[in-house]
């Protein structure tokens, strides 16, 4: 192995510049070049790349975001958009690569291994929808950022006496909604993954407040209803004055935690490893603290299924 090279694809998250700089720190050590594509698949279909030294990638480990930038390239998902970016690999003279992403990102890390090219995937998404790792890169940070925003809004929520609905990302996945709510002591978690039944949270949220409770928290993953219309809805039913607050991006940028940066560092490193001794279209994952390596094939056709004592724990712990 003489050329490696590294992407970021999907949504970014905190963490990505930690671990590509571990990719490339880890292969500078073994005598390796790296070359990283701009703008995940999009760069590489383009031939879009710069070169990364050890030096390049100073001054990096605590920005959040990617500096390799990262994209959505749809082309990418044809069979013309594989085959040009598989050509210009080759013509580059790369001989592995490590991309960082989402679910939708290792479909296409799978897509250049089943081509015959080299690749080792990185779960990098806030959404934690990934299996076979406990966690993906960006999660912890991410989670750590609605948890400042909460306890803000729980503040101005008792001066008021007001219920806030808060909805935070996860247009498929309810992991940030569930943890997040049993992490801030919010009253309700609503997720994609569960049906809820909003006339019966109204009369929890009735009960709650005729107890003297000063204020309610619901937390809503973007993907299990609309926010305002579940507000709308709470006023209508109980009277109570009610706010919506939409976390949106906010959740995805800052400094990485400890957590995310030392992640980062392992996954980087391992994957490295992974290329050099021959070890292709696996995805690196952290299980028990430990770091393991699946075939992407098995990622791919798998499902996270959240905890169903995770969902339950928000609902019996907020009322
Ligand atoms: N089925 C597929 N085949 C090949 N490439 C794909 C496929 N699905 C997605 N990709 C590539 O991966 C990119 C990112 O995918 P997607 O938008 O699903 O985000 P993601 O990696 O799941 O990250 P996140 O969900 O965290 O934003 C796509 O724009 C496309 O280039
Ligand atoms: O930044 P974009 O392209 O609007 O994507 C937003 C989506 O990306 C994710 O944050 C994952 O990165 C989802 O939770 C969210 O629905
Ligand atoms: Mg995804």
């Amino acid at each position: 192995m003489k050329r490696l090279a590294v992407l970021t694809s999907g949504g970014d998250c905190s963490g990505m510049n930690a671990c590509i700089r571990a990719v490339v720190r880890t292969a500078v050590r073994m005598k390796i070049e790296v070359i990283g594509f701009r703008k995940g698949y999009q760069g590489l279909m383009k031939g879009d790349a710069i070169n990364l030294d050890s030096k390049a990638v100073s001054g990096i480990l605590h920005r959040g975001g990617t500096f390799l930038q990262s994209a959505r390239a749809i082309e990418f998902k044809t069979p013309e958009g594989q085959q040009q970016a598989l050509s210009n690999l080759r013509e580059m003279g790369i001989d592995g690569m490590v991309v960082l992403g989402g679910d939708g990102s290792l479909t296409g890390a799978l897509a250049l291994h089943r081509l015959g090219f080299p690749v080792v995937g990185i779960p990098a998404s806030i959404d934690n929808d990934i299996p076979f790792t406990d966690m993906s890169l960006g999660v912890d940070t991410a989670l750590n950022n609605i948890l400042y925003a909460v306890d803000c809004i729980k503040d101005t929520a008792s001066s008021h006496a007001r219920a806030f609905v808060i909805e935070v990302m996860g247009r498929n996945s309810g992991y940030l909604a569930s943890i997040s709510a049993i992490a801030t002591g919010a009253e309700f978690a609503l997720v994609p993954e569960q049906a809820y039944d909003l006339t019966e949270i109204c009369q929890q949220l009735r009960g709650r407040f005729a107890e003297g409770r000063d204020n309610a928290i619901i937390i809503v993953a973007e993907g299990a209803g609309h926010a305002q219309e579940i507000a709308n809805s709470i006023k209508d039913t109980i009277g109570f004055e009610v706010r919506v607050t939409v976390l949106g991006h906010y959740q995805r940028g800052g400094a990485p935690t400890v957590f995310d940066r030392l992640l980062a560092s392992r996954f980087g490193k391992k994957s490295v490893e992974l290329l050099i001794s021959g070890v292709s279209g696996v995805m690196v994952g952290l299980s028990a603290n430990n770091m393991l390596a699946t075939p992407l094939d098995d990622v791919i056709r798998s499902e996270k299924r959240p905890h169903d004592e995770v969902l339950r724990m928000a609902e019996v712990l907020g009322i």
